[in-house]
């Protein structure tokens, strides 16, 4: 009889973790053909077996400090990572069936997880990494940097319009998202309480439980798809992205920077939605409109404070008419998520929204988690449990 610890040691989670509803599977294991078996209290289960990791790092991500983080994380991981996949053998039956059991399970169960390595070479290059590691059978594909490589991998989860899939024969299973998280921003972290402690994130990706999380996707007429799953966001807040974006080596003052050039000749527009496919509607003189699949964007803004990454709804939350002196007097709302109660600011839950200027300038910023993207007009759609990602 075989008997393991394989891969996946399953605790009770004690983080600081939202209140997501379909979330979240861990409570009680079982072990069946090597794998572990997560049994969710709604009956739900989750399975992960960790053997083919690939890590996608951004080496220049936190204008260097990614690259600095990662070479003296990965000793710990490797240590970590393997430590989980120590196995005890019991002979009970009889030597030649635990022989050949060893034999045909040495792979399954034995075998430490892959770990391997890639360095982005460039931008974009995160998603072409990504797409290859899924179709070669990847378990999980675990991003590590700030929101912008998070959110190549997340588009490297899709082609064409479609997930992307496993094509190695001998293995079966979808590939799960991780995140370790070392950007400057990171703001996509902050909603589920993670702190920038690289070390817990070893640990969430051993526990490895796997949860499904909404994607936001991004259409505009004669051009491929957009994925994001952080905020998508247009206007004098995209502006400012667009421009910090340049200031990054002055770490989170970057947001700053940006949001000060971005005023220069800031005008506010009218603009037309259409929510849910709906009729279409005016919202007059907006100064930005943020589309959150979840909670933070700017560096620790509560932008889209009741947004739950896996409630199949984005949160759109709009400011109108706001002037300069507005940004000082409530900056600090922004910041704590209490915004919503004040003048000029409304939200609203949707699964699509349709935006466009009225004047059709063709100039009106459009970013998603936090890069640039074009300008207006867009659609925005919510793909629920789009993904499975490795939360807890
Ligand atoms: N090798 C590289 N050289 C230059 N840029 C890269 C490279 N690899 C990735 N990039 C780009 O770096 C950008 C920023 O990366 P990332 O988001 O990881 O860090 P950050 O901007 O410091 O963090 P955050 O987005 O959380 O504020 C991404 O848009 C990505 O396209």
């Amino acid at each position: 009889m075989l008997r393991s610890n394989c891969c996946i040691s399953v605790r009770p989670y004690t983080a600081k973790q939202p209140s997501f509803h379909r979330l979240h599977h861990p409570i009680s294991s079982s072990l069946s053909s090597g794998r572990i078996t997560l049994h969710g209290g709604d009956g739900s289960v989750s399975s992960f077996r960790l053997r083919d990791l690939v890590f996608v790092v951004n080496p220049q991500g936190a204008n260097g400090r990614t690259a600095k983080e990662w070479k003296k994380l990965l000793p710990y991981l490797r240590t970590r990572l393997g430590k989980d996949c120590n196995v005890s053998v019991y002979l009970t039956v009889c030597y030649a069936l635990v022989a050949c059991v060893w034999v045909c399970g040495y792979y399954c169960l034995l075998t430490p997880p892959q770990i391997k390595e890639y360095l982005t070479s460039g931008p974009s290059h995160a998603i072409d990494i990504t797409r290859e590691a899924i179709r070669d059978g990847a378990d999980a594909v675990i991003a590590v940097g700030g929101d912008g490589t998070l959110h190549e991998v997340v588009n490297g989860f899709f082609w064409e319009g479609k997930p992307v899939s496993n094509l190695n024969g001998e293995a079966s299973h979808s590939a799960a998202l991780g995140l370790i998280p070392l950007g400057t921003g990171s703001d996509f972290a902050r909603t589920f309480g993670w702190d920038n402690d690289p070390c817990e994130a070893v640990e969430r990706i051993a526990r490895g439980v796997r949860s499904s999380v909404d994607v936001g996707v991004i259409d505009h007429k004669g051009s491929d798809l957009h994925y994001f799953i952080n905020v998508a966001d247009v206007h004098l807040s995209a502006k400012a992205g667009f421009y910090a974006s340049k200031y990054k080596k002055f770490g989170s003052l970057c947001y700053v920077i940006g949001a000060l050039q971005a005023f220069m000749g800031h005008h506010n527009r009218d603009m037309r939605i259409k929510v849910n496919g709906g009729e279409w509607e005016i919202y007059p003189q907006v100064t930005a409109l943020c589309v959150g699949n979840a909670k933070y964007f700017g560096g620790g803004m509560k932008i889209t404070p009741n947004a739950v990454p896996g409630n199949g709804n984005l949160e759109v939350v709009v400011l109108q008419d706001f002037k300069w002196y507005d940004f000082i007097l409530k900056l600090h709302t922004l910041y704590n998520g209490t915004h919503l109660s004040v003048n000029n600011v409304s939200s609203r839950s949707v699964q699509s929204i349709e935006i466009e200027e009225v004047s059709e300038s063709g100039s009106i910023y459009v970013q998603s988690d936090g890069e640039h993207l074009g300008f207006l007009p867009r659609k925005f759609q919510v793909l629920p449990g789009a993904i499975d990602m490795i939360i807890s």
